[in-house]
């Protein structure tokens, strides 16, 4: 990849040449919530990829495109009404800075803040349209997000079945966020040779236990696959896509591990519109490896004890890129073996 140039007014954008097209990636895992066996189909997905599609999931159409249908009006709205949602610190209208950080991309968005199941008043929808919208869809993805997170534990041996799901929606003190990303065809790549692209959304983990997307036809997302290579997500508008996030890593001690993920803004003439729910717990929620993850194993917990607070606070100092969970890993052990070598 080339960084080709810095354009005045995107100056902090990474704008690419890719040297081949991204592959489009065939294998994302499917998985069929109604199917038999989801719950090992879910953890073998999780374990491999920390990403999978799922299909059959229940949610009406009509539900997503309705969502969909207000946020394209939303963002086709006046300069001026957008702004007067934003900025974004952390919650709003954004446009192009994510987070506090310096973080740059060709990306216009919302992020809301989400209490028990809707809206909070510190997030104020722009119109009542969209937030009943957006209230009828978040009621939807957290029921997903407790299914999946009930299937994980079920795959993994872990009881009570709703031990993870539970820190996400069962607790009214949550902490649960909702995006929604735009991203329109960037000007900067008119004439430019079709394997040029803008950083849209840079490469991240989610700090959040696991996120629900949902996108329009537009491709752009890309994972990292475990021997680093990144490879393009076909868009399906009839599937959500689940993203393993660092929480989930730490209570699964690394059996599960979150996904790297970006999205790329191309030449293409349509916009991506994204639709994303974060499932986090509440701030006092202590996030480590489940003991009976460990009991029986000779493993040994691979971080140390943290509150979500304590994470989250941390997550927000640091740049998207970042590697947030380096600082929570646990100290290594000496072993007599390492003591033998000291000497
Ligand atoms: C650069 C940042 C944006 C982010 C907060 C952070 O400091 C690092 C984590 C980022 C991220 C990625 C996933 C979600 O989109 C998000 C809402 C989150 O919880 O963590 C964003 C944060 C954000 O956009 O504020
Ligand atoms: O917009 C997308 O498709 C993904 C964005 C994303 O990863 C995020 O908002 O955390
Ligand atoms: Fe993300």
């Amino acid at each position: 990849m080339v960084v080709l140039a810095k354009p005045a007014a995107l100056e902090q954008i990474a704008l690419l040449r890719t040297p081949e097209a991204w592959e489009s990636f065939s294998g994302v895992p499917a998985v069929d919530l109604s199917g038999p066996g989801a719950a090992a189909d879910v953890v073998r997905a999780c374990e491999r990829y920390g990403f999978f599609s799922v299909v059959n999931h229940g949610v009406p159409a009509g539900m997503v495109d309705r969502l969909e249908a207000e946020a394209v009006r939303f963002f086709a709205s006046s300069q001026a009404d957008k702004d007067a949602s934003g900025p974004a610190d952390p919650f709003g209208y954004g446009s192009k800075r994510i987070g506090r950080n310096g973080d740059m991309g060709w990306v216009e968005y919302l992020l809301l803040a989400i209490e028990r199941d809707a809206l909070s008043k510190a997030s104020p929808a722009p119109t009542s349209a969209l937030r009943d919208a957006i209230n009828d869809y978040v009621g939807a993805m957290r029921g997903l997000a407790r299914t999946v997170l009930e299937m994980v534990a079920e795959g993994l041996g872990v009881s009570p079945r709703g031990a993870l799901a539970d820190m996400v929606t069962g607790d009214a003190a949550s902490d649960q966020v909702f995006r929604v990303n735009h991203y329109p065809p960037c000007p900067l790549l008119q004439g430019l040779p079709p394997n040029c692209s803008v950083t849209g959304f840079g490469e991240h983990t989610d700090p959040q236990l696991v996120s629900i997307l949902h996108s329009n036809g537009t491709p752009g997302l890309q994972v990292a696959l475990h021997d680093g290579r990144w490879v393009s997500v076909p868009p399906n508008r009839d599937a959500f896509f689940v993203n393993v996030g660092d929480s989930l890593q730490v209570l699964t001690n690394g059996r599960l591990r979150s996904v790297r993920h970006r999205v790329v803004a191309g030449n293409g003439l349509k916009s991506r519109v994204s639709m994303i729910y974060f499932g986090g717990p509440p701030l006092a929620q202590r996030i480590a490896p489940l003991p009976q993850l460990l009991a029986g194993t000779q493993s040994l917990p691979l971080y140390r004890d943290f509150t979500w607070g304590e994470y989250k606070k941390a997550a927000y100092r640091s740049r998207l890129g970042d590697n947030r969970l380096a600082p929570f890993e646990a100290p290594p052990v000496a072993t007599p073996h390492a003591d033998r070598h000291r000497s």
